[in-house]
């Protein structure tokens, strides 16, 4: 067990304080956290950043492995911004807009949480009609709502200007909920996307990725995340 008073002088002195650090000073402090709560919210950042990014990057890959255009255009944006070498800044991700584009449209068809659950706190009607007593347990299908033809017409196919500002505008804000869309929703996802960006800039520059699964032919299994049924498969190569 880490003794916090002999570590106050270290972590008080610095002026943007670490999570760990803020958590530490908060219960230092007197607010209502101990070090239980402490864990839990570690535990909590461990679970919900990892297993996400991990999916995540597994189905772009697999993507990007069987679409040879998208993955070249990512290639030429990323070359364009940063050259061949250069490890990305934070306003040098900023400009990587077709790759977001790509990234959120993998998230599209393939959510790392594929559905949340609520508990009703009161009695309500849908707006299709529904009357939903309080207590039910709901079911927000993230899944099926973004495979949703009346929303994203022609589902399937993975066009990343569906994600042109111009076309977000034209659709209901809760048509895309890769990361929820209520007061719990994801308090990494800006996170996330500068975590995939700094992947794809690592690993695509390097390396060219080349189909081996077909991307139609995954199967998925139920879990908390989105699993294929087997271990996907891409050949990674050097980029020469
Ligand atoms: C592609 C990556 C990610 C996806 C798709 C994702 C998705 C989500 C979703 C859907 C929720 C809401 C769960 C619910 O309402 O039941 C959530 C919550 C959360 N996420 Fe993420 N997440 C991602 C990455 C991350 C990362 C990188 C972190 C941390 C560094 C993170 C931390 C959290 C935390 C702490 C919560 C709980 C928030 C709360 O309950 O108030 N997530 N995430």
């Amino acid at each position: 067990m880490v003794n916090v008073s002999s570590h106050l002088s270290t972590y008080s002195k610095k002026k943007r304080l670490a999570m760990l650090d803020l958590l530490l000073v908060a219960k230092n402090e007197g607010f209502d956290i101990d070090h239980e709560g402490i864990r839990e919210e570690l535990d909590l950042f461990m679970f919900a950043g990892h297993d996400t990014i991990s999916m995540a990057i597994s189905f772009l890959f697999l993507i990007l492995a069987n679409l040879q255009d998208i993955q070249d255009s990512i290639v030429d944006e990323i070359l364009s911004v940063l050259g061949p070498e250069k490890p990305p800044s934070y306003k040098d991700l900023q400009h990587l807009k077709y790759t977001e584009r790509c990234i959120k449209q993998t998230l599209r068809l393939f959510p790392s949480v594929p559905s949340i659950f609520r508990i009703a706190s009161e009695t309500f009607t849908t707006k299709t009609g529904y009357l939903i007593p309080k207590g039910t347990l709901m079911e927000i299908h993230i899944f099926d709502s973004h495979r949703n033809e009346n929303i994203y017409p022609d589902p399937l196919k993975f066009d990343p200007d569906r994600f042109l500002p111009e076309n977000v505008k034209r659709r209901h804000p809760f048509a895309y909920i890769p990361f929820s869309a209520d007061p719990r929703n994801c308090i990494g996802q800006r996170f996330a996307l500068l975590e995939l960006k700094c992947i794809l800039c690592g690993i695509l520059r390097k390396f060219k990725l080349e189909k081996v699964d077909d991307i139609n032919e995954v199967e998925f299994r139920l879990d908390v995340m989105l699993r294929p049924k087997k271990n996907i498969k891409v050949r990674i190569l050097p980029r020469v």
